[in-house]
């Protein structure tokens, strides 16, 4: 081959390339480029024993459902996945029914408004994200409403991603990240005007445990709303098929074990909670918030491509690509249960805290 030749071989590979790792695949625009997957707040080095450690938790299953063991083990797991979710899904983590004609980043959006219009509040007013990941619902439901939000987060780098994308959003003025333990909060007693969480409050090992702190922390006459993972009616623990794919989700998602649906009222009751509404937001009409998972097959080999030439080069820390093959594994424990209709992550309940008298 002549030298030219070789040189436009040369450059057009090395341009492919780069596009292939840097530009291509980000899923919302100014957000995690593959060439900056890191562990979190882990060091590099230490990201593979990390992911061992993540998963000699299920190996001791009783140590899962000691409360003191668990936010460790879900903080372990975001620091392990919250790059790659942001790469791959974008700032809002969860799932919404998907709407003909929307955009995947709309009906993200609709759902996320669906709950702060539910809690009914005034511009100003202050409100609670239990478990607010990176923020996307945040900055979605503050631009929305003019409230002011205050996420809490377990995960430290959950926190300064939030803090830094609130700011490049210009709302930083109504959105405040804190970092702790939904299960104690560090605010006073009857100290917001409003409470929510989505897909949150599945990684507390007793649901009445955060549904209490969140009763605590509610002003008299104000509102919660909640977007559950459950099992449904139709989740049925004798079929074999049915257990592997919940257990299947209860580990690729750092779930101390997943809820059957009718145990929600039953914990919102107990703590002292009103039910205004409970409605599962994955049953028809809506259409399967799934299909999202499905599509990105092409996606998930595309991207396990990205991660193990990243994880060669020595670009994204080693452990990167079991991190990776763990969630195209999640991705369809979760599809099978949606599309078998024995699983929902939408599962919405609507509670008033009474009034004083
Ligand atoms: C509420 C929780 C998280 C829900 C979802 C946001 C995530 C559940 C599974 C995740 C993913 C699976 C496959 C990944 C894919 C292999 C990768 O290439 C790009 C990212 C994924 C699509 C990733 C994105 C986020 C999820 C959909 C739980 C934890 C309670
Ligand atoms: C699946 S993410 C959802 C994040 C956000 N609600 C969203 O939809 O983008 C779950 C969130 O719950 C947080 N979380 C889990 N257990 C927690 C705990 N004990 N205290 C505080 N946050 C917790 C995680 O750190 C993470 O931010």
């Amino acid at each position: 081959m002549d030298p030219l030749a070789l040189f436009a071989t040369a450059s057009l590979i090395a341009v492919s390339l780069y596009w292939f790792i840097c530009i291509h695949g980000s899923a919302e625009q100014k957000g995690k480029r593959a060439v900056e997957l890191s562990g979190g707040s882990i060091a590099k080095e230490k990201v593979e024993d990390n992911y061992k450690q993540y998963w000699s938790f299920f190996r001791r299953p009783k140590e899962i459902e000691t409360t003191e063991n668990v936010p460790a083990f879900v903080d372990t797991f975001y620091n392990l996945v919250t790059d790659i979710y942001e790469w791959g899904w974008g700032q809002s983590f969860h799932f919404s029914p998907s709407i003909p004609g929307k955009s995947d980043r709309e009906c993200t959006r609709i759902h996320e408004q669906r709950a702060v219009d539910l809690l009914g509040v005034k511009p100003g007013a202050r409100i609670l994200d239990a478990g607010c990941g990176v923020g996307g619902p945040m900055r979605a439901i503050a631009a929305h409403s003019g409230a002011n939000i205050v996420g809490i987060t377990i995960n430290e780098y959950q926190v300064n991603r939030a803090r830094l994308h609130n700011k490049k959003a210009g709302l930083d003025s109504l959105c405040e990240v804190v970092c702790g333990n939904f299960l104690e909060m560090p605010f006073d007693d009857d100290s917001f005007d409003g409470v929510y969480s989505i897909e949150a409050t599945c990684h507390a090992p007793k649901l009445e445990d955060v549904y209490r702190e969140i009763y605590r922390v509610l002003k008299p006459g104000s509102m919660y709303v909640s977007y559950e993972w459950v099992t449904t009616e139709l989740f049925n623990s004798d079929d074999p098929e049915h257990v592997a794919i919940i257990h299947g989700i209860e580990r690729g998602d750092a779930l101390p074990g997943l809820r059957k649906y009718s145990d929600i009222y039953e914990v919102a009751k107990k703590v002292g909670f009103e039910v205004v509404d409970e409605k599962d937001l994955a049953k028809p009409p809506s259409n399967p918030w799934w299909t999202r998972l499905q599509m990105g097959k092409i996606a998930y080999w595309r991207n396990h491509i990205v991660v193990t030439v990243l994880s060669w080069l020595g670009i994204a820390p080693k452990g990167t690509v079991d991190v990776h093959k763990m969630l195209v594994e999640t991705a369809d424990y979760l599809a099978k249960g949606g599309d078998k209709g024995i699983f929902s992550p939408m599962h919405m309940i609507l509670c008033r805290k009474p009034e004083k008298h």
